[in-house]
């Protein structure tokens, strides 16, 4: 099997790779992440995990690509990674007493043009909680670089009243979907190193 590379610079999806034990390596996929407005944001993660697998893939065409993409959706507002503080303030208020979507696209490319690609979506209830402790889950950090403003991993597991779906989806990467996409292209695990 020629080599994968996670066309990916999140430390998240790094981390889920590496507990699968596939080896790979990674490389940044520097695209441009806008796309056409209005656009819902199930397509628009598809779209853009496909562009971050094909930014790869045409550098190392003989490789294994795995490209992804996440945006939250809650009521009829798209959020992404916040720019800063008050950016992740606001988007918390708006997850915090609702429900919001977390949707993540993979794209799987391959040599002789395999593609495969799926959408998942888990659906994440938070607890209403007063500003003070807002600000304090703030205070945390865990708003950068994560789209939603929270690591469902870390300390904002606190702020969870319920997940229905792949907990890793919201993570970074859906892990069930990843081992099944990998596994149809015919990959092998617990190899040996
Ligand atoms: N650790 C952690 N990261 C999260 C969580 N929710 C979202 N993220 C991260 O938020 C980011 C979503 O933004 P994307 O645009 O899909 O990815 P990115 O960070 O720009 O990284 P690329 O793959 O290089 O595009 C990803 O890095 C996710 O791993 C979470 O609950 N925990």
């Amino acid at each position: 099997m020629s080599e994968l590379i996670l066309a990916s610079t999140s430390s998240a999806r790094r981390a889920l790779m590496d507990g699968l034990g596939v080896p790979y390596r990674t490389k940044a996929p520097g695209v441009d992440e806008h796309v056409p407005a209005g656009l819902p944001a199930d397509e628009a993660v598809r779209m853009l995990a496909v562009r971050k697998a094909r930014a790869v893939q045409e550098r190392h065409p003989e490789a294994w690509v795995l490209g992804a993409d996440q945006l939250v959706e809650v009521g009829s507002d798209v959020l992404g990674k916040p720019r800063d503080r008050d950016a992740a303030r606001a988007q918390l208020q708006r997850l915090l007493g609702n429900t919001h979507v977390i949707h993540t696209a993979v794209c799987l490319l391959g040599p002789g043009g395999h593609h495969s690609e799926t959408v998942e979506d888990t659906r994440l209830t938070f607890f209403p909680v007063p500003p003070e402790e807002l600000e304090r889950y703030l205070d945390t950090g865990e708003w950068e670089g994560c789209a939603g403003s929270y690591r469902v991993e870390g300390r904002g597991q606190a702020l969870l009243q319920k997940l229905e779906g792949d907990r890793t989806n919201v993570q970074g990467l859906p892990m069930l979907s990843v081992v099944r996409l990998l596994r149809q292209a015919g990959f092998d695990f617990f190899v040996r190193p």
